[in-house]
Parts: structure tokens; sequence; C-alpha cells
């Protein structure tokens, strides 16, 4: 049986679970339509108007046109490669994302078949009663049925984000919050008929917009293009000047444009995103909006919660305290105004004596009592609720009016400060002060409990204290230790007493010995924001202030991960870089406002989302790397080679076929290269540095210089040897090239297949590099000749210089991010983990 307070008392009971069977087959899932997906033909066309494909479709038509059908070949091959490998990235980026939403779908209380039970929103259907509390999205429109000091913010309809009350009969409409109150409602309109199927089309699509990293990309890109640009025309006029002709400079310079861009750079991000958000869900950490996936590496305060998050959130209560004197009757008085004072339900039934519902530390009090003799269901039947003030994290504490057997009493219950400061003065009033101090000193979470007869001129009276326990999760400790290793700060923010704060973060590393505490009101006159630095326990904070605490981090440069799970956590979850809020203990507000859901409600999760992270970061700029160093090498041997008394030392269509293997395939596997737990020590760079920062423009010259090095030499022993000489640097640079790729691998840890993408894409290029060589058809298409053993022994060798100097360099530096955690060092953000 449920308790009425907690099925509701209203008029309908609610559908049985056939009916509502029956009605969602005939009426369909309460869900918003989604937009239709576009087709392969309008995925190909877009694909055909990015600004490089659009140019080597010039360059087909014009080497066409002149009768070099070879080259077209190749650049047909080009274009249909890289067209297919977008598509194909897209749509996987797309379907990691949908069951992405699938997984994030939001859910809603019901009463069927009498008893209130959690589904997914999808199953609501008409006529179903809906359960309302403070931190729900309203799932469906509704009819409210009953309603106790309920307010509802219809930012989301309406754009005015002030509560208004609601009360009975009112709709509530789909998609707005309820900030405040509890309630009932009868679902009137469903899916694409309600408030927020209505206004669908202004969210839909909001997913794949661009993220940060992706825009600053495509402007690297731009740059790329245009200095690109300057040297194609460079190389046109040295080969005209050179007494080439025109036509033959336009090829080769258009292909040398394309070789030096990474073209599949948009499609190595897009999915190194995505599949980067699939993983972690895979893994419980749920990402509701795709540039988190690349702030998340960069976090360098954690700031959690306490209840639930580092704590069980498994409450008991240890310690009634009723004055010196032990009297049932007073201990009694107290039971009694537990029990009144609650909104949690309990009934007998399982294995360990009581079953409960409801908020946890409420529940705690109805087993304490029950255990006590004062058990929910005997109590209830001789009192009624007549009036109440439910509780608040802003007001801190609970107030309820009920009439009994003794008349009409009010009960408050609530932070010891708050109730105190109610009842006046006395010795019993300093002694329980002096009580609630000392629990709280010991870690247990204080309550203080007051009640009064409601006749004229009754003052409210102390009753009692309620000491509970809510023990550190077993992995807190650990996490928090994690989180240091990984130049992560942890502090707690809690609504807690600061003394029952800091015995908790004691106990799981979160205080230092030198650490200090500060409430509300010291964050109230902005103390907080000059050291920030030196806090490490918030405690006694109401929810808004949490967004002055995360501003206070950012003011000093840092990326602020911000747990929470309450209604009025939302603005600070949205403040925060990353907000986080818990899948299972959260409510549907915060975790609609946060950036990261836990499904598995453990904070350690985070850890991994922000290994995740730093991986797929770490991977977009070992691609940009392997990417760029081979398009300037390309470059340089183009430019150089001249010097060396080799005119043309690449024809257009070897470049261009270089350009297809390296960049391809090996540069898209790059995107799901495994972590190096190397870049666990210490935070990505902020997004907003330039992702080529921290020494990546000087690997990149210094590899492509390498692969050129090397490109030259094979040319000149070419020349010596009498072999033919645009092959030899044909199969040094792609070779060469692939070599790099190798060497800029991540550490392998298992030998699982899976892991091994870039060691077969690495492969098959490998042969198909040597097969154009080999192989008569390629040979006739690229313009190579037969090429001798001595000269592939020779080029070999060569072409395995700079990836074997590249892996001697990497092995031989402490972390990849040498130069970084160097730079990062002097970051103000950074000085406190050193
Ligand atoms: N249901 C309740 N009824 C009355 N008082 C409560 C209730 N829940 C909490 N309190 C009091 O209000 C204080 C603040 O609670 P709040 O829920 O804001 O934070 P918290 O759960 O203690 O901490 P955290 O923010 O880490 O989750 C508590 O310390 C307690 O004294």
């Amino acid at each position: 049986m449920t308790s009425d307070l907690v099925a509701g008392a209203g008029a309908h009971r609610g559908l049985t679970t056939a009916e509502a069977a029956a009605r969602l087959a005939a009426d369909g899932a309460n869900v918003v339509p989604a937009a239709p997906r576009r087709g392969v033909g309008a995925r190909l066309s877009a694909q055909l108007r990015d600004p490089m494909i659009l140019l080597l479709c010039v360059a087909f038509v014009v080497v066409l046109l002149l009768g070099d059908v070879s080259d077209a070949v190749i650049i047909a091959l080009v274009v249909v490669l890289n067209s297919a490998i977008g598509v194909i990235q897209e749509v996987r980026a797309e379907n990691a994302i949908s069951a992405l939403d699938r997984m994030a779908a939001p859910r809603a209380r019901v009463r069927r078949d009498g008893n209130v039970h959690e589904i997914a929103a999808a199953d609501l259907v008409v006529n179903d009663v809906v359960r309302l509390e403070a931190g729900d999205v309203v799932p469906a429109d509704l009819v409210l049925d009953e309603a106790v000091d309920l307010e509802v913010d219809e930012a989301a309809m309406t754009g005015e984000s002030v509560p208004v009350p609601r009360t009975v009969g009112d709709v509530a409409m789909s998609g707005t919050t309820v900030t405040r109150g509890r309630g009932f409602g009868v679902v009137v309109r469903t899916g694409a008929d309600s408030g927020l199927g209505r206004i669908a089309a202004l969210i839909a699509s909001t997913r794949m917009r661009p993220t940060p990293l992706q825009r600053r990309l495509a402007r690297l890109s731009r740059e790329l293009v245009a200095v690109t640009a300057a040297l194609c025309l460079v190389v046109l006029v040295l080969s005209v000047l050179r007494g080439g002709s025109w036509v033959d400079g336009l090829i080769l310079s258009v292909s040398l444009g394309v070789a030096a861009i990474p073209e599949s750079l948009p499609a190595v991000v897009s999915v190194a995103l995505a599949m980067g958000a699939y993983r972690m869900a895979r893994r419980s950490a749920l990402v509701r909006w795709l540039p988190a996936v690349e702030t998340l590496g960069s976090v360098s305060v954690l700031a959690s919660d306490k209840t639930g998050t580092v704590t069980e959130g498994r409450m008991t209560v240890e310690r009634l305290w009723t004055g010196e004197s032990d009297d049932a009757a007073a201990t009694e008085r107290l039971l009694r105004d537990m029990v009144l004072c609650n909104d949690a339900g309990l009934h007998p039934g399982s294995a360990t004596g009581w079953s409960t519902i409801g908020d946890p530390m409420e529940a705690a009090l109805l087993v304490a009592a029950a255990e006590r003799g004062v058990a929910q269901p005997e109590l209830r039947a001789h009192w009624t609720r007549t009036d109440e003030t439910p509780f608040d994290s802003g007001r801190q504490y609970m107030r309820t009016v009920d009439r009994g057997p003794q008349g009409l009493v009010e009960v408050v219950k609530g932070a010891p400060e708050v109730v105190l400061a109610r009842v006046g003065s006395g010795d019993h009033v300093d002694r329980a002060h002096q009580r609630a101090t000392e629990l709280a000193e010991q870690g247990f979470r204080v309550l203080a409990v007051a009640d009064r007869t409601v006749t004229p001129g009754a003052e409210l009276e102390l009753v009692g204290l309620v000491g509970i326990t809510d023990p550190p999760r077993a992995d807190a400790a650990d996490v928090v230790a994690a989180c240091r290793e990984a130049g992560i700060r942890t502090v707690l923010v809690t609504g807690d007493h600061p003394a029952t704060a800091r015995a908790i973060a004691a106990r799981i590393g979160v205080a230092r010995a030198d650490g200090e505490v500060v409430d509300g009101d010291a964050v109230a006159r902005g103390e907080h924001a000059d050291r920030v630095e030196s806090i490490d326990v918030y405690a006694r904070i109401r929810p808004e202030q949490k967004v002055d605490i995360v501003d206070a981090w950012r003011a000093r440069g840092h990326v602020v991960a911000m747990t929470g799970d309450g209604v009025n956590d939302a603005p600070a979850l949205r403040r925060a870089d990353i907000g986080v809020a818990m899948g299972d203990r959260g409510t549907e507000v915060a975790r609609q406002a946060a950036d990261l859901v836990l499904a598995d409600d453990n904070l350690g999760t985070v850890v991994v989302a922000v290994g995740e992270g730093r991986r797929i970061y770490t991977n977009i700029r070992t691609f940009l790397r392997y990417g760029l160093a081979g398009g300037l090498a390309e470059v340089l041997v183009i430019l150089m080679a001249p010097f060396l008394g080799v005119l043309v030392p690449l024809l257009p269509g070897q470049i261009l076929w270089i350009n297809m293997l390296t960049h391809g395939v090996p540069g898209v596997a790059f995107g799901s290269e495994p972590l190096d737990r190397r870049v666990m020590r210490t935070p990505s760079p902020s997004p907003e540095r330039s992702v080529l920062g921290g020494g990546l423009v000087r690997q990149i010259l210094y590899g492509g210089a390498l692969i050129a090095t090397v490109s030259l030499a094979a040319a000149l022993a070419a020349q010596n040897q009498g072999w033919h000489v645009q092959t030899a640097v044909f199969l040094t640079l792609g070779l060469a090239q692939l070599g790099l790729a190798l060497a800029l691998r991540a550490p392998r840890t298992g030998s699982a297949l899976r892991q091994r993408w870039l060691e077969a894409a690495v492969g098959v290029a490998a042969v198909l590099q040597g097969l154009a060589v080999a192989w008569a058809p390629l040979r006739d298409l690229l313009g190579t000749q037969p090429f001798p053993a001595a000269g592939v022994a020779a080029v070999v060798v060569l072409a395995a210089v700079p990836g074997v100097a590249t892996a001697i360099g990497r092995r031989t530096t402490r972390s990849i991010h040498t130069e970084e955690e160097e730079s990062c060092a002097h970051h103000p953000r950074n000085r406190a983990h050193s």
C-alpha cells in the first residue's frame, strides 16, 4: 500500500496498466516528432560543396579538358573517397548522438494501478495522472488536480523566467519546470499536440551545431587554404619560369594545394567528438551537449555537492536528543513530529522490515520512528494535514500543520540555526546549540525539530535534535585522489553545516591541512573571491550561491565542473563549464541543465569522462601533427627539388595518390586512438587556446622538414644510381608519412583487434603504395616506373628515418605535453596544483 500522502488524494485514481497500454497503441508515444534525417543525396551534395572538394572538381574538369585522363581518374578517386568518408562519418556521428538522446530520455512519475511509478515520459498517455515535484520538467500538458504551493517556471515556453503559482484546475504545460511545491495533474495532451510539441521546431537540431573546437579548426583550415593558395601561385610561376607550360604548372599547383591541406580534418574531428560521446555513454557518462566532450579534458576544478555524491545518501538516524533528561514523553513527541512533518512514505514489507519512498533523509526519520514504535501508517490514520510549507534549500526548513488527537499541531523541522532562531532563548536552546555543533563536528547531519499547538499566543517550542549519519561512499577518497593525480582540484559545496561538511571533507581527502571552510554568508559578502584557491569546503551554501563560486574560479582561468541535483542548481550547472547531474537521483531540471549526466550516479565517472575528453583532444592534435607535417613535406619537396637539379620531383597524380593514401584512411583512424595514460597527469589546455599551441607548430615543422629531407635524399641517391627519380621520391614521401603515423600512435595497453585500426590502415596504405610501383596498370596511371630491389631497400631505410626519430624523441620526453606543462606551470590556474 502506498500512503495517500504520497500517492495523492486527488479525485483521479489514474489508469490501469492495461488501459495505458491500449491508449499508447492508439495515440502513439509522448515524444516530440524529430526532424526527418537527411537523405544520402542531400548529404553528398553537402560534401561536394566543401571548398576543397569544389577546387578538386574544377581541377578534374580542367585536366579532363586537357585530355590528361590518368590525372582525371586520380582526382575523381580522391573526390569519391573523401566524400564517401565524409558521408559515412557524418552518419556514424548522427547515430551516436541519437543513441545518446535515447539514453538521456526524460522520465515521469505516474499513478497507475493505484501506485506511483517512474516511467519513461514517452510512455505517458492522455488521462494518466502525473505526480509533480520541485525539479520536474512537466512531461505532457496537464490539468492540475492537486497543487500544494506549486510554482512553475514557463521560461521554456514564454521566455518569462519568473515562476508563476499554479493551482487546481490550471494547465501546466509540457516543457515548463516545477520550481516549488508538489502536486498531481491529469494528462490532457501528449506528443506533438502538447506545448512542447508546438515549439519543437525551435529546439530541433540544436545538437549538431559546430563545437568551438570545430569552429576554430574551420578557421585554421581557411588560413591554411590561404597560405597554400599563395604557395601554389609561387609553384605555378616557378614552373612557368623554368619553361613548363601553364597547363602543367596549373595542374601541379592545384595538386599541391590539395595535398597540403588535411581535407579529412572535419571528418576526424566530428567522429572523434561523437564517438567519444558515445563511448562515454557506454561507461555511464551521458554527454548532453557535444562541445562538452572537448571541454571535459580541460577541467581543472571539480566542485562536488555532498549528499549522495560523495556520501552514499543512505541515511540512518543515530542520535535523538531532547535535552539533558532522557524523558520518554519528550522522545515520543519528537518521534511524532518527525513523522508528521514528513513527505516520505513508509510501508511494511521488505525483508529488512520497511520499504520507503521519497527523500532518503525523510525516509530515515520514518524508519527511526517506526523502529521506536511510532509507525507512519498508524499515526496517519489519526492525523490529517491541513497546511504546509514544503522544504526548500533556500529556506532550509519545512513546516506542516496537522489536525489530530492533540488538536491542531504545527511542526517545523530543519537546519538547527534556522529552527533555533524561531524558538526564542533559554538554557535548553543554548544547550541545543552546543549539542548541534558537537554532533556536526562528528560528521552528523543535524536537524532541529520544534512544534506548537495552534492556539492564540502559543509559541514554537524546541522539541529536540536528530543526528543522521550518511557515510562517505567507499570510493569517494579514490575519486578525489584520481582527480588530484589528473591535475583536478576537488572542492566540496554543500547546503549542510560547516562542521559536518568539514568532517566529511577530511574523511575523503578533500580538506587539506591548511584548507579553509567558508559559509554562505561569507560567499554572500564576496569574501571567497580573493582566496578561492585556498578554500576547500563551502558550507551552508544556498543553490543560487553556487553560481558565485563557479564565477570566482572561472575568473582565475579555471575550467570548472560542478555537480548538482536540485531544481535551484540549474543556473550553476549552466554557468559551470561542465554541469554534472546525477541520472538517477537528480531532478529532471538538473539533468536537462547539465552538460554531463552520470547514469550510474557515480562521481568517479567524471574522471572517466575527463580521460575521454583528453583522449579526443590529444588525438585531434596528433592528427594535425601528422597531416600538416605530411602536407608541409610535399610542399617543401616541390619547392626545393629544383635547386638540387630535379625539376619535377613528383607528378600531380602522384601527389594526389600519396595524399589519398596518407590522409584518408589512416587519418580517420587517428580519431579512435586509445588514451595515452600520460595525458592524465595534467589538464588539457583550455579550449580557448589555439589547438596548435604547446609546441605543436614546432613539431609539425620538424616532422615536415625531416620527411622532405629524406625524400630529397632519395631523389639524389636515385639520380646517382640511375634509378627513376620520381618513383624514388614518390615511394619515400608516401612511406615516410606512414612511418610517422606509426610513430605517433598512442601506447597500446592490450592486444585487442579493435585497438588496431591505425596499424591496419597504415598496412593497407603501405601495400597500395607498393602496388603503385609494382603493378603495371597503376604504374601507367601514376607515371611511376619499375624499381630495383636495391632501390627499394634504400628507400625503405630512408623513409623509416622520420618515424624512428620521432618515436625516439617521444620516448625521451617526459610527457607528450612537456611543452604544455612548462607553459602551463605559469598559468594561474595551475599554480594550485604545483
Ligand atoms: N527534508 C528536509 N526537511 C527539513 N530540513 C531539511 C530537509 N532536508 C534538508 N534539510 C536541512 O537543510 C539543510 C540544507 O539541505 P540541502 O538539501 O540544501 O543540502 P544538503 O543536501 O545537506 O547538501 P548537498 O548540497 O551537498 O546535497 C540540511 O543540512 C538540513 O539541515
